[in-house]
């Protein structure tokens, strides 16, 4: 089967976390972390700052690598390095999403995510639990 390597976001601003929704394509309306394909002989970081600035016209600053989610769909393996993100400048303005919201530990699962990102949502509410306690 085809793998696909993907980078996303997860963009994290005062405990809140960046989601969005998809307005084309295969998965059109599932809401997911913004981010893309990586291309050829690029890095995985330069494919996350790539894909946002496309995205969202906002430059982050990507941190640690939360996981790298493997996941079957029917037609191809998904292979998706998730990194933790804050903004460093630039509106997140939605130039391909149709919808998006900022999640916390409270309502994080209350949209439909992506089949791939469900086992995701529970290492994400860890995190900000992690980061919550060291305030
Ligand atoms: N960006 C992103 N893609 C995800 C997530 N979960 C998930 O299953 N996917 C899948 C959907 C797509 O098959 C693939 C990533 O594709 P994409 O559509 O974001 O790629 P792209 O931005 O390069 O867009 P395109 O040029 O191919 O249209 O990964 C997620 O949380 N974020
Ligand atoms: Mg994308």
């Amino acid at each position: 089967m085809k793998t696909i390597k993907v980078v996303a976001a997860i963009i994290i601003h005062n405990g809140s976390v960046f989601a969005t929704q998809r307005g084309y394509g295969e998965f059109k309306d599932g809401w997911e972390f913004p981010g893309g394909k990586v291309e050829v002989n690029e890095s995985l970081e330069d494919a996350l700052i790539r894909e946002i600035k496309e995205e969202l016209d906002t430059e982050i600053e990507v941190g640690e690598l939360l996981d790298t989610v493997e996941y079957d769909y029917p037609d191809f393996h998904l292979s998706m390095a998730c990194f933790i993100c804050t903004v460093k400048s630039g509106d997140l303005i939605l130039k391909e999403h149709e919808a998006a919201k900022w999640l916390n530990q409270d309502n994080l699962d209350s949209v439909e995510w992506l089949p791939a990102d469900q086992g995701l949502i529970g290492e994400i509410l860890s995190y900000l639990d992690s980061t919550n306690s060291i305030k």
